[in-house]
């Protein structure tokens, strides 16, 4: 993973003014907009600055973010923030993982990559666990290359036929553990306390503010 085997470096604190968030994801920019309100910072988006979506050629959900962060930081002269994420189905070996976002294809269409994840599941016999997690690995950049990590997780169980419309992605058949409503019919203040944003969120407003 990034960061491994990097020397400790000093957590830099974010002063409040502008900061890009570095994502062509509305769904992202909506929750990530929410979970950065309290904080008195200026968020603008990657979309609204015009930036170019990065080929994301990292093997690690924080190699990823770091590159769209660091490429955002860099363009814009301004802070960055940037989300990899994605959901790792346990009985698929951890898929679709670093790779969720292409799963659903060109056209982003998630009720073909959540089709495609049912597929793959109920083609396994005997029928596996259908225990499955997400991941959430945020990296704040600063134009002059300075870099901090945080990766957050929630685990959960897959349903099927999908559930609700209230989130994104993958969310109609996340059903966190504990709960009973997935991710999509769950009220988004829910999600924005319990998902695996909220967790690395939560590590990175401790350490930079
Ligand atoms: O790279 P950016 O521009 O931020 O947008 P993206 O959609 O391509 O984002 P990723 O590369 O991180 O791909 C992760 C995919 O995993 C899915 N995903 C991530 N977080 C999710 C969440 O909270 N709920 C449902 N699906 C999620 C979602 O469909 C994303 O498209
Ligand atoms: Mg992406």
């Amino acid at each position: 993973m990034s960061g491994e085997g990097k020397e400790p470096q000093a957590i830099r604190k974010l002063r409040p003014g502008k900061l890009v968030i570095a994502s062509h994801n509305q769904g992202k920019v909506r929750e990530i907009r929410a979970l950065l309100a309290p904080y008195g910072i200026e968020p603008v988006s990657a979309g609204e600055l015009d930036l170019p979506e990065p080929e994301e050629t990292g093997t690690t959900f924080v190699a990823n973010a770091e590159l769209k962060a660091m490429q955002a930081a860099d363009l814009s002269g301004l802070p960055a923030l940037a989300d990899d994420s994605g959901m790792c189905v346990e009985a698929l070996g951890g898929d679709p993982g670093i790779f969720s976002a292409r799963w659903a294809g060109p056209t982003k269409d998630f009720t073909i990559a959540m089709q495609a994840v049912e597929d793959k599941l109920s083609a396994i016999d005997p029928a596996p666990t259908r225990a499955a997690h997400f991941v959430c690995a945020l990296a704040l950049a600063w134009p002059d290359g300075h870099v901090e990590w945080f990766e957050g997780r929630v685990d959960g169980t897959l349903v099927w036929p999908p559930r609700g419309d209230r989130g994104f992605g993958y969310d109609p058949m996340f059903l966190p553990e504990g709960g009973t409503q997935t991710y999509g019919e769950m009220d988004p203040s829910e999600k924005h306390a319990t998902s695996h944003r909220a967790d690395a969120f939560k590590q990175l407003v401790a350490a930079i503010f």
